[in-house]
C-alpha cells in the first residue's frame, strides 16, 4: 500500500524477531526506501588498535544485538522510526591493509549519504572511523562540538610513529581545524596516561572533561547541565567509544579500564541531547570476541537507539507508528 508513512521495522509480533538477517533494530536496509532522513551504518575496521583487535565484527554484532529493541521509546515518549526515515545502510567497504586509503574510503562512502541530506549513526570498527566521519561533516556544518563518550582521551599523538590510529583522532581533528574548541567535551574519562602532559595537551586541543570519578561523588543531573551548557546551540557530533562504560557492563571492548559509567548513566547523558543539533553520531570499539552474552552488544544497541531517537526529532506527534 502507498503511503507517505516511513517504513518501519519488522514487527517482534509478526515475524520472530530472532528470524531473518539481521538490519539494525530490524529496520528496512537504504535500498528499500526512497530516502532515509537518518541510517546506521558499519564501518567494519580495526586496523587503528593499540591493543586487541577484534572491533571489526562490531557492526554485525551489534545489529545482531539489537533484535529485541521496540518501536516506541517511553523515555524520550517518540517513535523514532515513524517520525523520520531510518533505515540501515549496509557496511562500508574498507581496506584493512592501508589506514590513509581506509580513511578516505570512510570519508567517501559517508560523504555519499551525508551529501544527499542523510544523517548517520556509524557503528565502529576502531576509534579511528570518527577522523573520516568529522573530516565529512566539517564539510557540511563547519566547526563541530564534539561530545565524546570514552575512557581515554583519544587525542595522543602518534603510535610507533603513525598518526592515524585509535588513539589520535581527536589530535588530529583539532590540527585540522575540524572542532570548536568552545564546545568539545570527553566524558567518562579514567585511568592511567602516559604523561600529565597528556592532559595539558588535550586541553590546549579544545577539550574540558568530565571524569568518571565525578559520576561518583557528583549528582547526574548537574553534571548533566555541565555538558550541555558546554554544548549549548551548535552542531554536535556525539561519539561513543563502548569502553567508556565499566567493563561489568561491557566487556567486550580492546582496551577496557576498571572504574566506568553505567549503561543507566550512559542512557540518561545521551536522552539529555533531545532538542540539540546532532548532526552525526559513532558508537564504536565493541570487540565480540570479549563479549558474553551479548552484554555488550546490547549496550551498544540501546546506546545506538537513544541517539536515533534524538536524531529523529520531536516531529508533531507522541505516538507515531511506522507503516509496515
Ligand atoms: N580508543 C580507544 N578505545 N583506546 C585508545 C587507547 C590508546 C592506548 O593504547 O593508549
Ligand atoms: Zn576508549
Ligand atoms: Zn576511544
Amino acid at each position: 500500500m502507498e503511503t507517505n508513512r516511513p517504513v518501519g521495522p519488522v514487527s517482534g509480533t509478526e515475524v520472530p524477531r530472532y528470524a531473518g538477517p539481521a538490519t539494525f533494530a530490524r529496520l528496512p536496509r537504504t535500498d528499500q526506501v526512497g530516502k532515509a532522513d537518518l541510517a546506521v551504518i558499519g564501518a567494519p575496521f580495526d586496523s587503528g588498535v593499540s591493543y586487541r583487535p577484534g572491533a571489526r565484527f562490531g557492526p554485525s554484532h551489534i545489529r545482531q544485538s539489537s533484535r529485541l529493541l521496540r518501536p516506541y521509546n517511553p523515555a524520550l515518549d517518540r517513535s523514532p522510526f515513524g517520525v523520520v526515515q531510518v533505515a540501515d545502510a549496509g557496511d562500508m567497504v574498507i581496506n584493512p591493509f592501508d589506514i590513509t586509503e581506509a580513511v578516505g574510503q570512510i570519508q567517501e562512502q559517508a560523504g555519499a549519504l551525508t551529501g544527499a541530506g542523510t544523517r548517520l549513526v556509524t557503528l565502529g570498527g576502531d576509534h579511528t572511523v570518527a577522523l573520516p566521519l568529522l573530516r565529512d561533516l566539517h564539510r557540511h556544518h563547519g566547526e563541530l562540538a564534539v561530545l565524546h563518550f570514552d575512557a581515554h582521551l583519544d587525542t595522543w599523538d602518534t603510535y610507533f610513529g603513525a598518526p592515524v590510529t585509535h588513539g589520535t583522532p581527536f589530535r588530529r581533528a583539532s590540527e585540522e581545524g575540524l572542532l570548536d574548541p568552545e564546545g568539545c567535551l570527553h566524558v567518562g574519562i579514567r585511568g592511567s596516561v602516559y604523561a600529565k602532559e597528556d592532559l595539558t595537551d588535550d586541553a590546549r586541543l579544545g577539550f574540558q572533561q568530565l571524569t568518571s570519578r565525578q559520576f561518583a561523588h557528583e549528582r547526574l543531573d548537574t553534571l548533566i547541565e555541565v555538558m550541555l551548557r558546554r554544548l549549548g546551540d551548535r552542531p554536535v557530533y556525539v561519539s561513543v567509544d563502548i569502553d567508556v562504560l565499566d567493563p561489568a557492563h561491557a566487556p567486550g571492548t580492546g582496551t577496557p579500564e576498571a572504574g566506568g559509567l553505567t549503561s543507566r548513566e550512559l542512557l540518561e547523558l545521551l536522552r539529555a541531547l533531545d532538542g540539540r543539533n546532532v548532526v552525526g553520531a559513532d558508537v564504536v570499539e565493541v570487540a565480540p570476541a570479549y563479549d558474553h552474552a551479548e552484554l555488550t552488544g546490547v549496550a551498544a544497541a540501546h546506546v545506538t537507539y537513544e541517539l536515533l531517537t534524538v536524531m529523529a526529532g520531536g516531529g508533531h506527534v507522541s505516538d507515531t507508528t511506522p507503516a509496515r
